[in-house]
């Protein structure tokens, strides 16, 4: 993909956390990839989606983390996002908010588990949640380990079967094949989270959907084995 184009769809995809209403002020942030070239396009920092336009995304090097193209100043959370997609070579796109729902969760220490169908379509199990930093991470380099922290967290999981993830006490990332599905992976986190919260307000013991019902539907969605990265066949 040409960087214009990136650009464009890095923006499209900012934009859309807007439209969807899943961001406050400038809360949030989107990226995209291109992994031949070896740099990624990350929306710049403090800049409100009404004045976000592509020349004001910010080209950063995959490797090292520095600025190759861009007069602002790139997302706090960059190197988080820079750390994820050197650890998950399959996805192309990652998201942060600070979607209400998702955050209270995240704020709460809990992870999700999979209540229903509805979560089953779009997560593989329970939304995780990462442990949280020792005071030693938060003051060596907060982003990068914020990173390390969710990389830990989905362990061997499939990244592209399980796209999200709450960091106890800030709040969700997502991932996906490239921005704008890494948008809609956010969309449906907050939905989920909604639900979720909802379901444990109705009945406090409420218990995840049998695994058979989980398997069913991501598999339905997704295709056969498809958590365990095998391609839809
Ligand atoms: O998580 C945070 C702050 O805790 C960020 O999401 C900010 O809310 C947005 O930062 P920029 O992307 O504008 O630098």
């Amino acid at each position: 993909m040409k960087l214009k184009e990136l650009r464009e769809q890095v923006c499209e995809a900012n934009l859309e956390l807007d439209r969807r209403k899943i961001v406050v002020h400038t809360w949030g942030n989107v990226s995209g990839i291109d992994r031949e070239k070896g740099y990624i396009v990350i929306k710049p920092s403090g800049v409100s989606y009404d004045k976000l336009t592509p020349d004001k995304l910010v080209v950063v090097n995959l490797a090292d983390g520095k600025v190759i193209e861009g007069d602002l100043n790139p997302s706090t959370d960059t190197k988080t996002h820079l750390v994820l997609y050197r650890a998950f070579p399959t996805i192309g796109g990652v998201t942060h908010t600070h979607s209400a729902y998702a955050v209270a969760w995240a704020q709460a220490r809990k992870e999700i588990p999979c209540f229903g169908t509805t979560h089953a379509d779009y997560c593989h199990g329970a939304v995780p949640l990462t442990q949280p930093l020792t005071a030693e991470e938060v003051a060596a380099d907060y982003e990068g380990n914020t990173g390390e922290a969710i990389v830990r967290r989905l362990g061997n999981e499939n990244p592209l079967a399980k796209p999200m993830v709450l960091v106890a006490g800030h709040g969700p990332f997502t991932w996906g094949k490239n921005a704008p599905d890494s948008v809609l992976n956010a969309v449906f986190l907050e939905e989920i989270a909604r639900i979720a919260t909802t379901t444990v307000m109705l009945a406090p013991n409420a218990g995840p959907v049998e695994e058979y019902v989980s398997e069913y539907h991501y598999q339905r969605k997704h295709g056969p084995g498809a958590w365990y990265g095998q391609k839809k066949g």
